[in-house]
């Protein structure tokens, strides 16, 4: 028997089939749209050698695409535990025209028309519009935590920063990444567990965004529809404050989105927190509740609270939305001064995260929790199922 001839076989003995390889692949998500790289036609060619050497093509959505390499170390190492293969090459290719727009359309499931999926009546996902009368009161920090806080549990999040003029939930997250695009869908970049888009990120360096109305109901809808969001438990939404134009864009987009009002503690703040609130009335929108704020500040000699923004607020806030809606509007939690609260904003690491059993992590959480128990209510809600007919 002639022993020069190269082994028909892999490095277990069995050569594996382009099936085996293909069934490996679906186990290998595109790290931004979250979903196998096999239902998204990324696959463009799979070749196995007499030796066990598999050469696969991957087709990448855009040029210069930011997850290039995540992808191919993905797709070696699934390839790479099929028995049998001995060696992996992985050729990238980018996606024709043609071929982006078929995406596009899958990702949408199959309809051509952009609509909010949240809006739509058989929707599941609970949104949260964060909303404060004052600015600087805290409500970014609010909506990073309780989101980063939701995904740390296990539920599925995203945030959509709206807050314009002040857009910090990025930095908040701790990412600077610019959203991949595909044909007109946006891809959103995942930060501590949570999907995230923001105007920031559209917008060359720092520079302000000084839009008016229509241009800002725009964005909102732009955000809303054509960010490919996958299937969420909950969006959480960082209006600006006050009582502006993009609340009444909130409530025409997603009319079933409930208000969580953030204040501080303080006698003015509650008062303008009340009005932003009360906004809900006009726009027939729940107020899931009041979030206070600010509220104390452990001396960190003795731990007494010193009550550097008065007390109360939240309370005030609450009843007098209650007085406003005719439903009960209750108090989520109070949350105190932390320096380790700023300090996460300022490193992109939220408290619930990186300290979550300092005071103002575990109000945080607690606040999450109620939130994330909510059971998702099917009363209007389409359950998919046509009755069969009488036989
Ligand atoms: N409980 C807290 N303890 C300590 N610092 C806090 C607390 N809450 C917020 N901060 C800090 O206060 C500042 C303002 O907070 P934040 O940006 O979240 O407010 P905002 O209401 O979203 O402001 P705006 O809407 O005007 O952008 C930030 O530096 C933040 O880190």
């Amino acid at each position: 028997m002639a022993t020069d001839i190269p082994p028909a076989t892999g490095a277990t003995g069995t050569l594996p089939t382009e099936d085996d390889v293909r069934a490996a692949l679906r186990r290998v998500n595109d790290p931004e749209i979250h979903r196998p790289i096999t239902d998204l036609g990324m696959v463009k060619s799979i070749a196995v050698a007499t030796d066990g050497r598999v050469e696969v093509g991957i087709y990448l959505t855009v040029q210069g695409c930011p997850m290039r390499e995540t992808i191919t170390t993905d797709v070696r190492s699934a390839v790479a535990a099929v028995p049998g293969v001995s060696e992996v090459s992985v050729e990238l290719d980018v996606m024709s025209d043609e071929q982006r727009k078929e995406l596009a359309s899958t990702l949408r499931g199959g309809q051509a028309e952009r609509e909010v999926p949240f809006a739509k009546p058989g929707s599941l996902t609970r949104v949260y519009a964060v909303a404060s009368g004052k600015g600087g009161v805290g409500k970014s920090s609010v909506t990073v935590n309780l989101a980063a806080a939701l995904a740390a549990d296990g539920l599925k999040v995203g945030v959509v920063d709206a807050d314009i003029y002040g857009h910090s939930v990025p930095r908040m997250l701790g990412t600077d990444a610019r959203p991949t695009q595909v044909e007109n869908m946006i891809m959103p970049p995942t930060a501590q567990g949570v999907k995230v888009i923001s105007i920031g990120m559209f917008t060359p360096g720092n520079a302000p965004v000084v839009w008016r109305g229509p241009m800002l109901h725009r964005a909102l809808q732009q955000f809303l529809a054509d960010v490919y969001w996958g299937d969420l438990d909950v969006l959480l939404l960082d209006l600006p404050p006050g009582t502006g134009d993009i609340a009444i864009s909130v409530a025409q987009l997603v009319p079933g989105a409930e208000i969580l009002v953030v204040t501080t503690p303080q006698q003015a703040a509650a008062e303008v927190a009340e009005r932003a609130g009360s906004i809900a009335v006009q726009t027939h929108q729940k107020i899931v509740g009041v979030v206070e704020n600010m509220a104390g500040l452990p001396c960190p000699h003795c731990g007494e609270l010193v009550d550097v923004f008065g007390t109360g607020g939240g309370e005030r806030v609450a009843e007098g939305l209650t007085r406003t809606t005719g439903a009960k509007v209750p108090v989520l939690g109070s949350i105190p001064i932390d320096v380790r609260l700023r300090e996460g904003g300022d490193d992109g690491r939220p408290v619930v995260l990186s300290d979550p059993e300092s005071p103002a992590g575990v109000a945080l959480r607690s606040i999450a929790s109620s939130l994330g128990a909510r059971q998702r209510g099917l009363a209007g809600m389409s359950l998919g199922i046509t009755p069969r007919g009488k036989f």
